[in-house]
């Protein structure tokens, strides 16, 4: 049998599998991967050597279940996938919106969790929240979490914090993304190449983030030592502020926490 299984082979699940598989913590064969198209399977069975299928029934064999489809699917997939599951399957939901108790009652599963991963997964730095179901077991519990700590960083937090997490973490790439974009613009703009560009403000972003993980200092007095008096970063700064840049980051993260909690 299949340790782990995945309906839908997406960004997310293909994030999750590349972590998985470069730690090892499980061999390629003990996963299994199911998605709607031929193309998409074949494409999973190349890179990781993973089983694909194209029934979602067998995915649904494994011990752990995660559910890789975008969340207007999961009603119809879970009805799908519920005859399949047996009483000791764990499913775990990546989607936002859905509650334990949705979840539970959907899939009529006891043993259910939330996470919110994030696709930095694949190079095993992902970030990911994680509720445990009440009626999962601590081996359940250690299980998944083995799982989760093997692509990257993990909290268990409670369940009324999972559309915060998910904008802090989950959606939070994409944006950081558009930013080393926009840094890169700047410095292609004065001359420099672009694949040295994105190089350069890359590498900035990971500094910085490990700065305020590492260091134990407010994001704030980062900042400021970062600007010299009568400097350079100062001007940026004063223009930052000006054009609302944190404010914009803070309305763009309201924006997903109201777009969850529609789902
Ligand atoms: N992309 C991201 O950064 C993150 C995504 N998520 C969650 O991951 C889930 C998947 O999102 P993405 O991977 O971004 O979407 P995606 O569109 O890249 O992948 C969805 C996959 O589902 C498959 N699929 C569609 N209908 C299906 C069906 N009936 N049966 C089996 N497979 C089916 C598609 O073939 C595709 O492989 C969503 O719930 C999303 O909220 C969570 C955190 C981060
Ligand atoms: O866009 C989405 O809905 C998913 C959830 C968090 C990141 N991607």
């Amino acid at each position: 049998m299949h340790k782990i299984g995945f309906l839908g082979c997406g960004n997310m699940a293909r994030a999750i599998i590349g972590g998985i598989l470069a730690k090892g913590i499980v061999a390629p064969g003990e996963i299994i991967a199911s998605a709607r198209t031929q193309a998409t399977i074949d494409a999973a069975h190349e890179r990781f050597g993973i089983d694909v299928t194209l029934d979602n029934a067998e995915a649904c064999k494994a011990s752990v279940v995660f559910l890789a489809v975008k969340p207007q699917m999961y009603e119809s997939v879970i009805a799908e996938a519920a005859p399949h599951f047996s009483s000791e399957t764990v499913l775990v939901s990546i989607a936002p919106g859905k509650t334990l108790a949705w979840l539970s009652d959907a899939s009529g599963l006891a043993k259910v969790v939330r996470l919110m991963p994030n696709t930095p997964a694949a190079v095993g730095e992902g970030m990911t929240s994680v509720v445990i179901g009440k009626g999962c077991s601590a081996e359940d519990a250690d299980l998944v979490l083995e799982i989760v700590d093997s692509f990257g960083k993990s909290e268990r937090i409670p369940e009324h914090l999972m559309d915060a997490a998910s904008a802090a973490a989950g959606c939070s790439p994409a944006y950081v993304y558009m930013m080393i974009e926009a840094m890169a613009d700047a410095a292609v703009l004065e001359g420099m190449p672009r694949a040295q560009a994105y190089r350069f403000a890359a590498q900035a972003v990971v500094g910085a983030g490990k700065m305020v993980l590492e260091s134990g200092q407010h994001p704030g007095a980062l900042k400021d030592a970062v600007c010299s008096p009568g400097g350079t970063t100062i001007e940026g700064v004063r223009t930052l502020e000006a054009c609302g840049f944190r404010s914009s980051v803070t309305e763009a993260l309201i924006a997903t926490v109201d777009k969850a909690r529609s789902l």
